[in-house]
């Protein structure tokens, strides 16, 4: 039976053409084409005609419909499924690497096979050695062996240096001796960790000679490749069940403890420091940042994820509010569609707007990081501190607002929204560990700030800032212009909404400077003046998503009414900022109350011209019923139907009398509590 498209005439109001926006999204066409393929992969699970896979419920295939259901055992295991069946299909259907990756992310579940090819793989490459890599690499990309990225302890997370774990080197027999101290030296959360890896990049204090040279990364093994057992001196378990129900507790975090584990000195992995046969230290030209490399490079992929989990959000209470319809029936006709309503619509466009911000500044962040590591492999390393602060502080950015958001539009959906089957639950709680890990987001802005410190106190000694920071060159006109919006359309002058961010970024990093300049001890201003500091950081990266979007708009971006949306968009995503932030652009001085009130009034006017494209502007991020996992989000928008189908398909309506009745209710019932076995 053809489907109807409850949404169809929402669909007809668009001013675009949304096939080419779903292009400007996926950043090609080429990169539309493969996830298009790959995301229809996944959803039609097209190899479940011939193969068979018995598990609990008969779940099969990519299936996610029981996932918020199921005991963490059975979920777990299920997941080990879906991990060998995608890596089957990646095999089958020789996916490329490209392809291998977008399969992962549609199967859209966390897996070890994540920590592995995501953290694992690029930990050994950016710091093996050419011999490490050729040893190292080929049994990784076979998944001959499993691995981990170790580095958290019980006692430490953010702070890297004070790790405990140590790996001395005793030069008898050639080896290092990895163990474990303390209680609180106990490795605690690595993905994969738990209950699969075989090996691990451990990171360790590295000791020779009875000398601490500090934080270094080893490859350990683990586990058998036999049979699985810890090997002797290990002792590796999962740390827990974790927030939400299903979302990240398919993923085994682990604890690890060694007790004198021996490993051979080539183990160490040595592209930035080597430990020679008798023990001598030595450190290469290469600088230590690369140790981090990994990091970085997850954090630049973190940030292309916030902009897919906020589009998924979105796209789900975009959906919704056009279906969902509240009050104001007239004469018996239909009540008004919740979309309609300007406070829906100040929460949720910006929302809109800042996945598509997201997506552009995600994608040149991956351009920087190609660069950066291109240069480095010329030995330039002029532009890895940028490089560094600026993954962190967009990644910092992304991932609050990403998660922030993903709540938000939970709420847009009302009480349905806090249903497991309208997907938000479990996209939040999946999500909401990304402003954790890979570095917690404050201590990440934090870093952001020393580097803008660094960036003004060498603005008087002629050092001229480029890239992310070039714009404090400009430093006299920024500390005394002030704008010159004289109604609220002067706002939507590219040129009118950079330089208010500017101004606001550069005085706030100055006044930081100047009071940090008070200080005798400039650590303990630092301190002191640490939440300061954190808005100032968050003040640069937000000029630098909003200067990214506005560089995407003067590329050529063919396709009808596309660059009039996307303009519409960033226009949005930065006076909601200015709006929302009204009193860092005030304090600094750049612009009057009424230059703020013009524009909000702006905003609002915006928020009428995109309502028409809203849910256009949702589709266009390609999304698959199945990757979206929402009965809230169907692009048929058929959904009350479908709400109250899967009610019956809850466990607890296996019965109509529940069990425990017997024992629980009818001694209440019947007033016999005083003899019923409690
Ligand atoms: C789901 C998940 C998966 C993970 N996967 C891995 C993995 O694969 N491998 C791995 O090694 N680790 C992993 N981790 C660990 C993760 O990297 C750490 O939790 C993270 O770096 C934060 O460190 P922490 O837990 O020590 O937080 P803490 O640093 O203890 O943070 C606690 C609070 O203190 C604040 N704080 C800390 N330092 C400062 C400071 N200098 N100034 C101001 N405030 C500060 C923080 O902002 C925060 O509010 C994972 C964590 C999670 C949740």
């Amino acid at each position: 039976m053809e489907s109807i498209d409850y949404l169809a005439e929402e669909r007809k109001k668009a001013e675009f053409n949304v096939d080419e926006m779903k292009i400007v999204w996926a950043g090609s066409r080429r990169a539309f084409e493969v996830s298009d393929y790959i995301s229809k992969l996944v959803a039609d699970d097209p190899d479940l005609s011939f193969i068979f896979i018995e598990c609990h419920r008969g779940i099969q295939g990519f299936s996610k419909e029981e996932r918020t259901m199921l005991p963490r055992k059975e979920l777990f295991k299920n997941t080990l499924r879906k991990s060998a069946y995608s890596w089957k299909h990646i095999i089958d259907h020789q996916l490329s690497e490209e392809e291998a990756e977008r399969l992962r992310y549609f199967v859209d579940e966390p897996a070890f096979i994540d920590s592995h090819l995501g953290v694992f793989i690029p930990a050994i490459k950016g710091q093996g050695t050419k011999e490490q890599l050729k040893k190292w690499l080929p049994l990784a990309y076979k998944m001959q062996i499993i691995g981990c990225y170790a580095q958290t302890e019980l006692g430490h997370g953010s702070n890297v240096q004070g790790l405990e774990t140590t790996a001395t080197f005793d030069p008898r027999t050639d080896e290092f001796v990895i163990h474990s101290p303390t209680l609180t030296s106990s490795k605690w959360w690595p993905g994969g960790l738990g209950k699969v890896s075989t090996h691990a990049i451990v990171y360790a204090r590295l000791i020779t000679d009875g000398k601490d040279h500090g934080i270094n990364g080893f490859i350990v093994q683990l586990r058998s490749l036999e049979d699985h057992k810890p090997l002797p001196g290990i002792t590796v378990g999962d740390i827990g069940t974790k927030f939400g129900n299903g979302a990240y507790n398919t993923m085994d975090n682990g604890v690890l403890r060694f007790d004198h584990v021996r490993i051979p000195r080539d183990q160490m992995l040595m592209r930035v420091a080597q430990v020679t046969k008798d023990g001598k230290y030595v450190q290469s030209d290469v600088p230590r940042q690369l140790l981090y490399e990994s990091m970085v490079y997850t954090r630049q992929a973190l940030v292309t994820y916030a902009s897919g989990a906020l589009s998924r959000a979105v796209c789900i209470a975009t959906r919704y509010s056009a279906v969902r319809r509240q009050f104001g029936s007239q004469n018996g006709g239909q009540e008004i569609q919740v979309i309609d309503y300007k406070t829906q619509q100040s929460r949720l466009f910006p929302l809109l707007a800042s996945a598509y911000a997201f997506r552009f500044v995600g994608e040149w962040l991956k351009w920087f990081y190609t660069d950066v590591t291109q240069r480095l492999q010329a030995n330039d390393f002029s532009t890895l501190p940028e490089l560094h602060a600026t993954t962190a502080g967009i990644k910092s950015l992304t991932t609050t607002a990403t998660a922030d958001g993903i709540e938000e539009c939970r709420k847009l959906c009302g009480g349905h929204g806090y249903l497991c089957s309208s997907g938000l639950p479990e996209l939040y709680a999946v999500y909401v560990p990304a402003c954790t890990f890979e570095g917690d987001n404050v201590v990440l802005l934090l870093q952001v700030a020393r580097f803008l410190m660094k960036t003004v106190s060498q603005l008087s000694s002629g050092k001229k800032p480029t890239g992310t920071i070039a714009y404090m060159g400009k430093i006299e006109h920024l500390m005394q212009c002030r704008s010159d919006v004289e109604q609220a359309k002067d706002w939507l002058k590219p040129s009118a909404i950079l330089e208010a961010f500017e101004a606001r970024a550069t005085r706030m990093s100055v006044a930081c400077a100047q009071s940090l300049s008070k200080f005798d001890n400039p650590e303990e201003g630092f301190q002191e003046l640490a939440p300061d500091l954190v808005e100032a950081a968050l003040a640069h990266c937000q000029l630098i998503v909003v200067s990214k979007f506005i560089e995407k708009l003067q590329q050529d971006i063919p396709g009808e009414g596309i660059k009039q949306q996307l303009e519409v968009l960033c226009c949005i995503y930065a006076l909601f900022l200015l709006h929302k932030h009204h009193g860092d652009f005030l304090v600094t001085g750049y612009i009057t109350s009424k230059q703020g009130l013009f524009a909000n009034e702006q905003l609002r006017a915006l928020y009428t011209q995109v309502r028409p494209n809203a849910v256009s502007l949702a589709d266009a991020f390609n999304h698959t019923d199945h990757f979206l996992g929402s009965i809230l989000g169907r692009y048929d928008g058929n959904v009350y139907p479908k709400l109250y189908e899967a009610a019956w398909k809850d466990p607890l309506n296996e019965s109509d009398v529940p069990d425990g009745f017997d024992e629980y209710i009818r001694p209440l019932l019947k007033q016999q509590l005083q003899t019923a076995r409690l």
